[in-house]
């Protein structure tokens, strides 16, 4: 019988630290992208706001639903960053300045709000079709609380005291993006559920 000696324990960390770099952050950095993609994909002006309708609410909704709240939060915490050092990632093309705009508490509440879905979804259950539809309602009521509840919250709160505006008349002016962030909410809480197959 022939003895094959096995990898040595001490030496695999070393080894493997590159790749655990790699698989902890490859998700993030793509999330990231997509955000920026979302933003250069283009806007959707709203009379009476300077506020755009646009598509990162859904990629912020998507992060959350499917990375684990660490990963979601380092998803949008590298897309503000990327902002904020000068890099054209936000909505028309814009970076450091919408931090001290308008959209700027939508911007950073991105960062709770994708957190707060990762934490508010669970595990999908895929196991039955019940199971599933379970599933994707709790997904969508996460979407909802995090991507619409706190992103509106920090957006409105910080609009109201950057500009002078009273909350109660931002948050009419803002009542433009309820459906449309509806209805992200809804293909994002499916889109992930389908999705959850691929990561067992
Ligand atoms: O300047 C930016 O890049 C941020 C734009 C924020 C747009 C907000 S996010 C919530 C709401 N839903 C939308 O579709 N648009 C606004």
């Amino acid at each position: 019988m022939t003895f094959k000696p096995s990898t040595t324990v001490a030496a695999s960390p070393a080894r493997t630290l590159p790749r655990r770099i790699i698989a902890a952050s490859w998700k993030p950095a793509m999330f990231a992208v997509l955000l920026w993609l979302a933003s250069a994909a283009g806007e959707i002006p709203v009379p009476g706001t300077p506020v755009p309708i646009t598509l990162q609410t859904l990629v912020v909704m998507m992060a959350g639903l499917m990375l684990p709240w660490r990963q979601a939060g380092a998803a949008v915490a590298a897309y503000l960053a990327a902002g904020a050092i000068g890099l054209p990632v936000f909505a028309g093309g814009a970076s450091t300045m919408a931090l001290v705009g308008p959209t700027a508490g939508f911007l950073v509440g991105f960062l709770p709000g994708a957190i707060m879905i990762a934490l508010l979804r669970g595990e999908a259950n895929l196991t039955s079709p019940l199971a599933a539809a379970i599933s994707a309602a709790r997904y969508l009521f996460a979407a909802l609380v995090g991507g619409v509840a706190v992103v509106y919250a920090f957006g409105f709160l910080i609009q109201s005291a950057l500009t002078g505006v009273p909350l109660n008349v931002v948050a009419l002016a803002s009542m433009g993006f309820v459906a449309g962030d509806a209805v992200k909410a809804v293909v994002a809480a499916l889109a992930a559920t389908g999705l959850s197959k691929l990561g067992r």
